[in-house]
C-alpha cells in the first residue's frame, strides 16, 4: 500500500499544480511499467477519489493542521490517506501505519512521521465532528470550487445540489452495441454467458452493474461493442442520417460519435479534428469496429478554407471543445483545473466553429451542436446568439430524452450534455 499511496499522492500533487489527471496517469503507467494490475487499479482509485472529494478533504485537513504544512508531498499524502479512511474499505490502522511508512520516503526525521500519525489518528477519533465542520463551508460540503457552485445555483436554482452530488458519484460503465455486427439480444446473451451483469437502458445501450476492463468484454477486440456514455449515445440518432448522405463530424476525436454515425447508416463521412494524435485513436476505433470513413482530416473546424473540398454537407455534427462541466464524475480533475474565465474562451471558439460550419451546410441540411457542458454560456446563450445572427437557421425540436431545452443534466445513468439541432432554411 505504501507504493500506491505515494504514487497517488504524487498524481494528486501534479493535478493540483495544473496537469490533466488522464495524462498524469498515462505517464505513471509508462514510467512505472512493473506495476501490477492491482497496483494500477489502486493508484487510479485513490487519485480519482482524493480529487473527487478534494474540497472536503482539504477542509478537514485545515481543521486538523495547527499551521499550514509546508511540505507539499506530505500534504498530498495526507489527502490520499484521509480519502482512504473516509471512503475505502481498507482497515483504518493499516492506512495510518502505511501512511507513516510512506512519509519516511518523503521527509527525513521523526517529527513529520509523528505529525502524519497524529493527524490521521485525530481524524479517526473526531471523524463525525470534523465532517460536520468541514460541511459548514460550501466548498467542503460539495467538493467543487465556489465559483462553480455559485454559477450552478444561479443557472439551476432548484436542482443545483442534485447536480453537484451527481458529479461526485462514480460514473457507470455503459456500452453501445454495434448492431452492424450483433443484435442487442445476442450480445446480452454473450454477457450472461460470461457472468457479466447488465441492464438494457435504451435502444443499443447497456449499462454494466460493475465497471470492468474492456479486454474482459466479450468481442470487444472484434468490434461488437464500444464503451460510450448513455448521454453521448443520443448524438448520432439525433442527427437523422440516411444512406447516401454527405456528413461531416467536425470535432471528431476519439471517434465515439463518428463510429456511431457509421453504424447507423451507409453515409459518406468526413472526420475532422485539429489534433493529429487523437485522430490516430479515431483510426484505431474505425478499424476495431470494421467501419470506414470517406476522409480523415487534421484541420481547424473554424477555418474550412484549409481543408474543405467545396461540396456542401447534408449533415454536420459539431461536438465542440468545451469546459466539460457535464463529465465531472468521469474527470474529477476538471472542476479544480477550470477557471471561470475559461468559459469566455470556450464560448468564443465555439462561436467561431459554429459560424464557419454553417456556411458549408446544404440548404435543408441539419447541424447538431453538442457540448458536454452544463453551463449556459456554452449552451443556450451560445445558440440564442447564433439564431440572432443567422436568419436562415431554425431550431428543431428534440424529443425522447430527459432534456430541458436541449440540456441533459448529469445523473446516475449518464453524463451532462447539451444538444441543439439546427436546420438551414
Ligand atoms: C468533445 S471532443 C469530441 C469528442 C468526439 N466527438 C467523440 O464523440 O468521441 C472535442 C474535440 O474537438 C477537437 N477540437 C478542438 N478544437 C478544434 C478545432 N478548432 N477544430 C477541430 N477540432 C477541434 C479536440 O481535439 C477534441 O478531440
Amino acid at each position: 500500500m505504501v507504493k500506491t499511496q505515494l504514487a497517488a499522492a504524487s498524481v494528486v500533487g501534479k493535478v493540483l499544480a495544473g496537469a490533466s489527471l488522464t495524462e498524469v496517469l498515462q505517464d505513471v503507467w509508462q514510467v512505472e511499467s512493473t506495476l501490477t494490475k492491482q497496483q494500477r487499479g489502486a493508484i487510479q482509485d485513490l487519485s480519482y477519489g482524493a480529487l473527487r472529494f478534494y474540497g472536503q478533504l482539504e477542509a478537514i485537513l485545515e481543521l486538523l493542521l495547527k499551521k499550514p504544512l509546508r511540505d507539499k508531498g506530505l500534504y498530498h499524502l495526507l489527502l490520499v490517506s484521509l480519502y482512504q479512511l473516509q471512503y475505502s474499505r481498507a482497515l483504518q490502522h493499516t492506512v495510518v501505519d502505511q501512511a507513516v511508512s510512506a512519509s519516511r520516503c518523503l521527509v527525513k526525521g521523526s517529527a513529520m512521521q509523528g505529525l502524519v500519525n497524529a493527524v490521521l489518528r485525530n481524524f479517526i477519533r473526531q471523524q463525525e465532528n470534523l465532517l460536520k465542520q468541514a460541511a459548514e463551508k460550501e466548498v467542503g460540503r460539495y467538493s467543487h470550487p465556489q465559483w462553480w457552485i455559485d454559477k450552478l445555483r444561479r443557472q439551476y436554482p432548484t436542482n443545483f445540489t442534485a447536480i453537484l452530488r451527481a458529479n461526485n458519484k462514480r460514473p457507470p460503465m455503459t456500452l453501445r452495441v454495434n448492431r452492424r455486427k450483433i443484435s442487442v439480444e445476442a450480445y446480452c446473451n454473450l454477457l450472461a454467458e460470461n457472468e457479466i451483469q447488465v441492464e438494457w437502458i435504451g435502444s443499443g445501450t447497456l449499462q454494466l452493474s460493475q465497471p470492468i476492463r474492456v479486454e474482459c468484454l466479450p468481442g470487444f477486440a472484434m468490434g461488437l461493442v464500444t464503451v460510450q456514455d448513455a448521454g453521448a449515445q443520443l448524438a448520432a440518432p439525433l442527427l437523422d442520417v440516411h444512406d447516401g448522405m454527405r456528413v461531416l463530424d467536425a470535432c471528431a476525436a476519439p471517434g465515439g460519435k463518428s463510429t456511431h454515425l457509421l453504424e447507423l447508416a451507409n453515409i459518406s463521412l468526413s472526420i475532422l479534428d485539429n489534433d493529429s494524435k487523437r485522430l490516430i485513436q479515431v483510426q484505431q476505433n474505425l478499424e476495431r469496429l470494421g467501419l470506414e470513413s470517406e476522409r480523415l482530416i487534421c484541420g481547424d473546424a473554424s477555418n474550412p478554407d484549409e481543408w474543405w473540398d467545396k461540396q456542401l454537407y447534408d449533415r454536420i455534427l459539431a461536438d465542440v471543445p468545451c469546459s466539460a462541466s457535464g463529465v465531472v464524475c468521469r474527470h474529477p480533475d476538471i472542476k479544480w483545473l477550470r477557471r471561470e474565465s475559461d468559459l469566455v474562451k470556450f464560448a468564443a471558439s465555439q462561436q467561431a466553429i459554429l459560424d464557419a460550419l454553417w456556411k458549408i451546410l446544404n440548404k435543408d441540411g441539419k447541424l447538431l451542436y453538442v457540448t458536454c457542458s452544463i453551463f449556459a454560456e456554452e449552451n443556450t446563450m451560445q445558440i440564442e446568439t447564433f439564431l440572432k445572427h443567422h436568419s436562415d437557421a431554425c431550431r428543431l425540436p428534440i424529443s425522447g430524452a430527459a432534456m430541458v431545452d436541449g440540456q441533459l443534466l448529469p445523473d446516475t445513468q449518464h453524463d451532462g450534455f447539451f444538444y441543439t439541432l439546427l436546420q438551414k432554411t
